[in-house]
């Protein structure tokens, strides 16, 4: 019997396969990714199982059809006709935004769906994305119990001092605050360093800097602040969304008289990496095109870190200090560049690396790329949004 988790980015569709093994899960069976989802991306399904060879293939997707309802029919499709022998017993979907509505995972009904669809509008890149995750799942495996699990859940802990906006006090009352995001990634790497470094229960600021990046600062294993606020758009500068913006842009923008529409598509389609570039979302893209001569791609990918220096020491403010560094997420993970740059910016706070542990980590595992004489230690974890749901979906059983 397995768990099947199914984690809907914005710009990639990741799945896996967890044996239930007594009161745990076990290693993965089956691990897979369809990515190049976002704008300008090109869609590639890859995928792995116990004892076989990683296979990877293009994913067509039709003129008329959604590229994300591209995806979940292929994640079906394969499931259907590869995976078979795993007996689904229950499946944990990423769910971006629980709301004021849930605080831990649920187990969905018709009531939840409805609950959580009305915060659509709030993370138009994911919500909708997620439900329809969820709807096809329960179609296709009817009597299997399908588990939400929120991205918004693990900031539970926000003082209102952090979640607080300074605005009319009924809007507040009405919900419009900050909820933060990336959760289960913050939980999975929590989870990590509280394994492998007993400074992390101290200071400590992860960044999961992925399509959307942002970054968290717990004390005691518990989330102290976040830069993701009210939507997955406030905080860090990311893949094709604008991060923090001045309100008074939005303003100017629709005295120009752009609509609701035009806005949602700069802020969530075509900004961040994509449009500070005008050339790709993808890190990757953006450092070939750089070391190819490409002046607007360099500057993108210095801004990306510049906007990272600044929330990490931002978030370190909030918590009196820093003493644990963590990188996560697609560039976190695999962009030692990135990393390098970030934490020359932050020697000031005490951080140092060492850079041929820096460039040695890959994101395979789990590694201490600091000197030895840094006084702040900086860990690159790669993260499981995926083990976190399917753990909490085994409560549920
Ligand atoms: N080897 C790499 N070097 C730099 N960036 C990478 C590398 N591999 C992946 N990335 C970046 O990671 C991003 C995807 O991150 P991920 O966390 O998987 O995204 P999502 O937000 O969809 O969950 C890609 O857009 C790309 O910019
Ligand atoms: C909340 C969010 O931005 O998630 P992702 O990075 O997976 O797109
Ligand atoms: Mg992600």
């Amino acid at each position: 019997m397995s768990i099947l988790s199914v984690n809907a980015g914005s710009s990639s569709l990741k799945f896996a396969l967890y044996p239930i093994e007594g009161a745990g899960i076990g290693e993965a069976e089956v691990t897979g990714n369809i990515e190049g989802l976002e704008p300008s991306g090109q869609p590639r399904i890859s995928f792995c199982a116990t004892g076989q060879n990683k296979a990877s293939a293009p994913v067509v997707v039709k003129p008329e059809q959604d590229v994300f309802d591209t995806a979940l029919d292929t994640l079906k499709g394969l499931l259907a006709t590869r995976f078979t022998h795993l007996k689904v017993q229950a499946i944990a979907h990423r769910v971006v935004h629980g709301g004021s509505y849930f605080s831990s995972s649920v187990r969905v009904t018709s009531e939840v769906l409805t609950q959580l669809a009305s915060l659509n509008a709030l993370a138009p890149l994911h919500q909708p994305h997620n439900l329809a995750g969820i709807e096809a799942f329960a179609e296709s495996f009817p009597d299997v119990a399908q588990i939400a699990c929120f991205d918004t859940a693990f900031h539970r802990t926000l003082s209102p001092l952090e979640t607080t906006f300074a605005i009319d006090r009924q809007l507040t009352e009405q919900g419009v605050r900050r909820y933060g995001f990336h959760g289960l990634s913050y939980q999975y790497v929590t989870q990590v360093l509280q394994r492998e470094s007993p400074r992390s229960a101290g200071r400590t600021v992860m960044a999961h800097l992925g399509n959307g990046a942002s970054v968290c600062a717990t004390t005691q294993h518990q989330s102290r602040a976040t830069t993701m606020g009210f939507s997955a758009l406030d905080g860090l500068m990311m893949g094709t969304r604008s991060g923090a913006l001045d309100p008074g842009v939005l303003l100017y923008l629709m005295e120009q008289g752009w609509g609701h529409d035009q806005i949602q598509k700069l802020l969530y389609k075509q900004s961040g990496l994509l449009g500070v570039s005008g050339e790709s979302a993808d890190m990757r893209t953006l450092r070939a095109s750089s070391a190819a001569g490409s002046a607007a791609a360099r500057f993108a990918t210095d801004l990306f870190a510049h906007r990272v220096v600044r929330e990490v020491g931002a978030l370190s403010a909030c918590i009196g200090g820093l003493d644990v560094l963590a990188f996560t997420g697609g560039i976190g993970e695999h962009d030692a560049v990135l990393r390098q740059q970030v934490c020359d910016a932050l020697a000031y706070m005490g951080v140092h690396m060492d850079a041929s542990r820096n460039t040695q980590a890959t994101g395979d595992s789990v590694v201490a790329v600091h000197a030895d004489n840094s006084e702040i230690e900086v860990w690159v974890v790669p993260t499981d949004e995926g083990r976190v749901a399917a753990q909490d979906a085994l409560a549920f059983l």
